[in-house]
């Protein structure tokens, strides 16, 4: 494959932007098919979850795994080669971790977008994990803190307040939007809502890498 460097597939100026990137799927890591890779793997982790199967099954499907394990050994890369959270151009960055995020609309400074966690992200007692929720916000937060031709920054603290049960399985929208700027730091504040009802909010602080930090 006639792959794209590094800084032109990671170094794309917005991670969010409204027109979808300009990138062809077929140069970037995992190529065309690792969406679908992506969303199989996080539907089967929602099935998987959703269910007590029989032994034979159990047995099967961990035979299976393993030889996939196995199979991907050889094919090992280092980090900025994989497609795993450096394909900007799909869902999730084409990871499982973090919920499925549609953007909807944004500004320099604010973003809309929908969310649903899956079966996989329950924490118990049909409530999505808390850490499930910090996780949809760092990774948010984090994504729209570096968009609008800003230098790359990092999370240093993260505060969710949890108001509501958080459902899965359920389309859920989230807001994120910069309070304030100043010098390396970046504040950025984000509300998740079922409806009229707040779930949680977050307050993240971010703070800009110096050259040597990158
Ligand atoms: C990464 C490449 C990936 C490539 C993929 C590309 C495609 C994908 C696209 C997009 C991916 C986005 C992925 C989602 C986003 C996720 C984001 C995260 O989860 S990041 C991981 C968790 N966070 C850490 O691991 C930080 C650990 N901490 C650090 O590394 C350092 O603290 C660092 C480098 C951030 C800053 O260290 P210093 O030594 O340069 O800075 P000092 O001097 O300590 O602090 C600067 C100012 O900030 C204040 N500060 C620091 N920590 C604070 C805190 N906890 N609370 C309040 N203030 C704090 C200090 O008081 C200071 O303020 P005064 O300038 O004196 O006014």
């Amino acid at each position: 494959m006639v792959g794209l460097s590094w800084a032109e597939r990671i170094g794309v100026p917005e991670s969010f932007a409204l027109a979808g990137l300009e990138m062809d799927p077929a140069r970037l890591p995992g190529g065309t098919g690792w969406g679908e890779l992506a969303g199989e793997l996080r539907g089967y982790l929602d099935a998987l979850v959703g269910v007590d199967p029989p032994a034979d099954l159990v047995s099967e499907m961990a035979e299976q795994l393993r030889s996939w394990r196995e199979r991907l050994a050889a094919a090992r890369v280092p980090e900025r080669d994989q497609p795993w959270g450096h394909r900007v151009d799909l869902p999730a960055r084409g990871q499982a971790l973090a919920p499925h995020v549609e953007m909807l609309d944004r500004g320099d400074d604010w973003l809309e977008a929908t969310v649903v966690f899956g079966r996989f992200h329950l924490g118990g007692h049909d409530a999505v994990h808390g850490g499930a929720v910090a996780l949809l916000f760092d990774e948010v937060l984090g994504r729209f803190s570096d968009t609008h031709g800003r230098p790359a920054a990092r999370t240093v603290s993260l505060d969710v307040a949890f108001r509501a049960v958080t459902p899965p399985e359920r389309e859920l929208r989230l807001r994120v939007w910069f309070e304030r700027e100043h010098g390396r730091k970046r504040q950025l504040h984000g509300e998740l809502r079922d409806g009229d009802v707040v779930c949680a909010e977050a307050r993240a602080l971010f703070i800009v890498l110096r050259p040597d930090q990158g």
